[in-house]
């Protein structure tokens, strides 16, 4: 946590978080996902999360949005509990771009069909309560083409399309689930300039997740690292400039080597103690300690899949499973 103002726009206060099962509650004998996690960001804070694939980036980003319930004094934007007062998001003072985003665009409380052959001008003008000139803007930024028809426009564009609707309004508070993976380079740094001026001129916060580092040096001006749901640091760009003489990447890099160095070492233990050298993990929760030997290693790293059991097709990936296929 770092310095707070009177007024924070984020909170988040000791932060517990299992998903629930099929029966609404967390299943029986699970770890949560999220534990004692707080942070503080304040009016104009740029944060990046930054973490290794599964470590929970995706689902804090959807407790803030209001996607998942939690304790409402757990996770505060704007002084409010964004699943308990839905307002935060239908006026589009708090915005979520990311997740789904081939099947929909969910942006300021409503969802639309983004492959469907319509036209990206209509889309774009269909959202009412929108300033013109930020609406020109964007479509600049985005260098958006008004009559790309949504069924037929590469990846890349649509998702412009879908950036350009989410921005459309002035939100006051910004959560980005890596959304810049189809952007060709001109597209990706025009884009987080303009969302940097975002911050610098009226004050936004913005919470960034994303496994790519390109252009994003000097970008923004606090980073959070989260392992296994837990925060491992929160900090200044500045000082962790002051600490490592790497660059961003490699920064990260070293952190994400030490952590899975450190993993590895625990496995071999427990193999060395006879027990599973991975943890047994229930739907929805961390893991489960010391429990009957249920091997779960088909290759990926250690808590990406929930099963591996020959013939189950269970998975559940983290969400950002679109980039890796
Ligand atoms: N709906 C869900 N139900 C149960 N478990 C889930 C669900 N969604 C994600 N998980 C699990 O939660 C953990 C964290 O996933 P999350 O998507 O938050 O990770 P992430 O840090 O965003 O990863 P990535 O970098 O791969 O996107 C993963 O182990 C995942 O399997």
């Amino acid at each position: 946590m770092w310095v707070n103002d009177n007024n924070p726009m984020v909170v988040i206060n000791k932060l517990k978080f299992t998903y629930p099962g099929i029966d609404g509650h967390p299943p029986p004998g699970s770890v949560p996902l999220i534990e004692d996690f707080s942070l503080t960001l304040n009016s104009g804070d740029r944060c990046l999360l930054v973490g290794s694939n599964g470590a929970g980036k995706t689902t804090i980003l959807k407790i803030l949005g209001g996607k998942h319930m939690v304790d409402p004094d757990m996770v505060r934007v704007l002084g409010r509990s964004a699943f308990h007062d839905t307002s935060l998001t239908s006026s589009g003072d708090l915005a979520y771009l990311g997740g789904e985003w081939r099947r929909e665009v969910a942006f300021a409380g409503f969802d639309v069909a983004i492959q469907m052959d319509i036209s990206a001008e209509k889309m774009l003008f269909g959202v009412s309560g929108v300033d013109p000139e930020r609406r020109t803007q964007l479509i600049k930024v985005l260098d958006i083409d008004l009559s790309w028809r949504m069924h037929k426009v590469s990846d890349g564009q649509r998702r412009r399309v879908q950036i350009c609707m989410g921005l459309l309004k002035e939100f006051k508070v910004l959560l980005l689930d890596e959304i810049t993976v189809d952007l060709d380079v001109l597209a990706r740094a025009d884009l987080l300039t303009f969302l940097k001026k975002e911050c610098e001129e009226r004050g936004a916060t913005i919470i960034y997740a994303t496994h790519i580092f390109d252009g994003l040096e000097n970008w923004p001006s606090h980073i959070v690292y989260v392992a296994q749901g837990k925060l491992q640091l929160a900090s200044t760009m500045e000082d962790v400039k002051k600490t490592s003489n790497l660059s961003l990447m490699r920064t990260v890099e070293q952190w994400l080597r030490k952590e899975r160095d450190e993993e590895r070492n625990r496995r071999k233990e427990r193999k060395a103690n006879g027990l599973a050298e991975f943890d047994k993990r229930i739907d929805g929760s961390r893991v489960i300690r010391g429990d009957p030997v249920r091997v779960v290693n088909n290759g990926w790293a250690a808590g990406r899949l929930n099963s591996t059991v020959a013939g189950e097709e269970n998975f559940i990936y983290s969400s950002n499973r679109v980039i890796r296929q």
